[in-house]
This record gives C-alpha cells, structure tokens and sequence, in this order.
C-alpha cells in the first residue's frame, strides 16, 4: 500500500468505527481485525500504519467527529507529512477543499471532560488516560512462579507478586508459556485488586460479574485453588470463554453460573446470605481504560453513564443479598469518573443501613470518597475504582 492509500484505509475505517461508537456498536480493534481479514493483500508493516494512524486519530479527537475524512484531517493539521497524502493519488484521499470538515481535538467531549475534572483529575491526569498502556502479565501461580519461570524476554516485576511488565505490543500471546497457561495478559491494577481482597483458604467466593474470569483465575491462583469460587455473569458468549481458560490455567471454578439480567436470584438462591466475599466487578463506562480503547470516550453519554449507574446499583444490590453477615462485598469499576466509584458507594450505604466502608490495602494508588483509586498518571496502571463494604 501506498502511504496515501494506507490514509484512505485510516478514513474508511474511521467511517465504520465512529458510527458503532455512537450505536454502541463493535469495539475499534475488533472493527479492525475484520477490516484486514477481508484484505489479504495488506502486508504487516501495512497494517500496523494503518492501525496507528486509526488510533492515532482517536486519541486526538476528543468530541465525536462527523467521519472519517474529517478525523484524519484533524491529524493532517497536526502533521504535514500526513497532510501532504490528500493529493488525489490512486487509492488515496482526495485533496483537501475549503469546506471539508475538520474534527475537534481534545480529550473529550465537553460534559465527559467537565466530569473528569469535578472527579479530581487534573490536565496529566487526564492526558495519561489517553497514553499507550504497556503489556502487563500475571504468572499463573498455580502452575509456575515469576522468580523461576522461562521467558522469552526479560520483563519488569511489578508489586504485584506474579507480574511483570513488557513492552505494549508484545505479543506474549505466541509464546508456549501462554499457551500452556502458565501466564495471563492481566494489567497490573487488576491484579493488585485481587492481591487487596479480604479472602483466605476455605472461604465461599462469588465472583458476580465475572466475564471471561479475567479476576477470577486470579483469585483461584492467589488461593492456591483452596477455595469455593462461584462465577456468575449475564453474558453468555463472555461466561463461555471462562472454562475453556479455567482448564488451561489449572483453576479450579466450582460453580459457572448463567443469570437472568433482572432475576439474577433465581440462579444464586443457594447462596443467599451464605458468601464469605462477594466481588462486584460492575459493568461500567471503561474510562480506565481508555488507553486500549480510546473510543470508549466517543461510547459514552449522559443517558449511557445513567443507565450504568443504575445497573452498578443494581448488581450492588444483588451482591448484598449474597453476603453472609459479617461477610464483605467488594465494589470495583475500570473507571475514574466519581458517578461511578464514590457515588455509588455514598448511594449503596444510604440504600443500606448498618453496613460499613472497610478499608482495602494497596501499594499504589489513593483514597478516594470511601474507596481506593487507581490511575494511569500516578500508578501506570488502567484506572480503577475500589472499595471494600461490611455486612452488618
Ligand atoms: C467489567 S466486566 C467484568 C470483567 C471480569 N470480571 C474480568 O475481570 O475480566 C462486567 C461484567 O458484568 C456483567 N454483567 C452485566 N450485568 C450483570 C448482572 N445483572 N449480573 C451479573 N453480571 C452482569 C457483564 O456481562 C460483564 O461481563
């Protein structure tokens, strides 16, 4: 491909990746994946340009462009080089005319970053939450350990005590340690997350929103797999991926548990007020994790962030009924926005009377309302939002 034809590929797949960020639509990377695998003819070095000047544009317009064209346009005016390719070449951009619209820059839209600012980020902060994130993996202590484990390359350990850090774009997922599961791509927050959790040998877990059991198979790893670990979630094609990944790291998941969104008890009804710990891993906005997907911004509006918080309340609420008394529920959201972190602990103990804050131990990170935050600026970590609440 021609530098000017990989601009057009960046302007086509823009034209697709803006519209399913307003519908709620595929991920970008996903969007991506597809557009290539259409397009054999694409050499890697083609598609890694293009892939760049795609999240390149992203990352720079932070209100939602009108298309495309008027994204790459936005890098164009940033960047002469770039600008230099809409010259009307074959299977290239046609040249720039005085109408042609120009996307915003920024890191948000303007609400989206009003409520950044109120949630205490300030402008590094907040620029870090659009940085490149680093790949992070976790050693899957169930079947080996970061002191001793072979590698193909050497990477930096972390606080946490399985990981260890390399390069973003390591593609530790061709290596045999991985296949063999005895590692996970795991960011580091994450980790460090089920590192804070107030569990021990022999006690019931459930793992509400477990998902494809990114924290779950920690938490049998950190256990030793001594533990009875339950893993819920309403999305089946997610909750399908968790045995497969189970079985290949060795961990030891007693129940998978599909629910009903809305009636969610009927599957959980054994264990009402029976859980040692429940962990509510909430559904949420993903503005921790912007840096792997920056569209995420574009994703988000008012009505959406509402609606997240009713869902966090709600799953809350269910975690709560599966609480044996005495027993802890621990609350986290990939997100640094308050509307889902401190507010929703506030909103949770006035719904709940006679349970309490219980205070989670971290090495990074900082108090925030009655909870803990992560960020990327401060912690090179996604951002997250944790806290830990008592049973009365
Ligand atoms: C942040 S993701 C979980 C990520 C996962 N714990 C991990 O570490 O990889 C949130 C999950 O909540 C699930 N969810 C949404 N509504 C739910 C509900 N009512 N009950 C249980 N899970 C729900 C979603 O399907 C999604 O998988």
């Amino acid at each position: 491909m021609t530098p000017a034809a990989r601009v057009q590929a960046a302007i086509e797949l823009l034209d697709v990746i803006i519209p399913a960020a307003r519908g709620k639509g595929a991920p970008a990377d996903r969007i991506i994946a597809e557009y290539f695998r259409a397009r054999r003819y694409a050499g890697s070095k083609d598609r890694r340009a293009v892939r760049d000047l795609v999240y390149h544009a992203i990352r720079l317009c932070g209100p939602v462009p009108v298309n495309g064209r008027a994204a790459m346009l936005a890098v164009a005016a940033q960047d002469e080089s770039i600008a230099a390719l809409f010259d009307g070449s074959p299977h290239g951009p046609a040249p720039r005319t005085e109408d042609d619209p120009v996307a915003k820059t920024g890191l948000a839209p303007k609400w989206l970053a009003a409520a950044l600012r109120t949630s205490g980020l300030g402008g590094p902060e907040m620029a870090a939450l659009m940085g490149r994130a680093p790949l992070d993996i976790r050693v899957n202590a169930l079947k080996a350990d970061r002191a001793t484990i072979a590698l193909p390359e050497t990477g930096e350990p972390l606080a946490a005590p399985q990981g260890l850090r390399f390069a973003s774009g390591t593609q530790v997922e061709q290596w045999d340690v991985y296949t063999q599961g005895l590692i996970e791509v795991q960011d580091h927050g994450s980790q460090l997350i089920i590192e804070a959790l107030p569990v021990a040998a022999g006690d019931t877990i459930i793992d509400l929103c477990a998902g494809a059991g990114g924290k779950t198979l920690a938490l049998a790893a950190r256990l030793g797999n001594a533990a009875s670990i339950i893993a819920a979630d309403t999305d089946k094609r997610r909750l399908g991926n968790l045995a497969p990944r189970a079985e290949r790291a060795g961990a030891q998941i007693d129940h998978v548990l599909l629910l009903d969104p809305t009636r969610e008890m009927r599957a959980l009804g054994n264990w009402a007020g029976k859980a040692d710990h429940v962990l509510v891993d909430a559904p949420c906005s993903g503005s921790g994790t912007w840096r792997r997907s920056p569209e995420g911004r574009w994703r988000l509006d008012p009505a959406e962030l509402k609606r997240l918080n009713a869902l966090q309340d709600h799953v809350l609420d269910i975690g709560s009924y599966l609480v044996r008394p005495g027993g802890t529920l621990v609350f986290v959201t990939c997100s640094v926005l308050d509307a889902e972190g401190t507010e929703r602990i506030a909103a949770f103990l006035a719904r709940h009377p006679g349970w309490q804050a219980e205070p989670l131990a971290f090495p990074l990170g900082r108090a925030r309302g009655q909870g803990w935050r992560l960020d990327p600026f401060h912690d090179s970590t996604d951002g997250f939002f944790v806290a830990g609440l008592r049973s009365p």
